[in-house]
């Protein structure tokens, strides 16, 4: 029997980012491809100035390639114009921060309506009832009414992981999201978010330092010179642990 094969919510194909020219030129990505399937976590690792950044901001439409192309579901965006991107992502792309960016004078449930202010509109009453549930999932159901400063800081990134998901985009970006909790939150966010994946088929791309955070992920890629040193699912147990070991060593 032939495995159906996976569904592709972005794909980057030969993407080079070169910052600046002549002798002070970066080449922060090297004629990557790479495709993120539908419905998984995806973590993208590597050390620091290895190119995370530029490949997250590259699919994000928020930087663009010096040369090879992107796309994002069906939708090729490598030659969209500001506009075009700027509608992109707030309609299908979502961002968790590891500052939270909240807006401070929002309550709970502002923030995770904000997407819908954003592009004009108020929720529908479905749309309503979906961020309701998901405030429910996150276990901060009861909240709703609180400001952002009245909430510990694993709450408030759930409070950015409804609010990211609230539109239902097509993609995810967390950006180390677990960057400023403690080593309890770190687990319950990273668990919260693959399990999410699972049962609501979201894609996450986890842009993260972090081995713990990245074990969490169905997928990892890491990122070394710009370039993708290695791609491993979680399958492969032993090889991600054997790589994260020596990322460790030369860290
Ligand atoms: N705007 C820029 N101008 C010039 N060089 C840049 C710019 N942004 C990034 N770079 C360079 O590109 C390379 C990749 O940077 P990038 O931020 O993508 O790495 P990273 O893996 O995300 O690093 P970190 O983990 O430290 O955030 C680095 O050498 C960096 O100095």
């Amino acid at each position: 029997m032939s495995e159906t094969p996976a569904k592709v919510a972005a794909r980057a194909v030969d993407v080079s980012k070169v910052y600046g020219t002549g002798d002070s030129a970066t080449t922060a990505l090297d004629t990557v491809t790479l495709d993120i399937h539908s419905g998984t976590l995806t973590a993208i690792m590597g050390p620091s100035g290895s190119g995370k950044s530029t490949l997250m901001h590259v699919f994000a439409g928020l930087d663009t390639a010096t040369s090879g192309s992107v796309s994002i579901g069906d939708t090729d965006i490598t030659h969209l114009d500001d506009d075009a991107l700027t509608l992109l992502r707030r309609r299908h792309l979502g961002f968790v921060f590891q500052a939270f960016n909240l807006v401070p004078t929002l309550s709970v449930l502002g923030n995770v309506t904000l997407p819908f202010e954003l592009d004009g509109r108020k929720p529908s009453t479905d749309e309503l009832a979906w961020v309701r549930v998901l405030l429910g999932r996150l276990g901060i159901g009861m909240l709703e009414e609180r400001r952002p400063h009245e909430l510990s800081g694993g709450q408030q990134q759930r409070v950015a992981i409804a609010r990211a998901l609230a539109m239902r985009p097509q993609l995810i970006f967390a950006d180390e999201p677990t960057g400023n909790l403690d080593s309890k939150s770190s687990r319950e966010v990273l668990g919260l978010l693959r399990d999410l994946t699972r049962e609501y088929q979201q894609t996450v791309v986890l842009v993260t330092h972090d081995p713990v955070a990245a074990s969490h992920a169905d997928r990892v890629i890491f990122i070394a010179d710009g370039a993708i040193a290695h791609d491993v699912g979680a399958s492969d147990a032993k090889t991600l642990s054997d790589i994260i070991l020596n990322l460790e060593v030369a860290s």
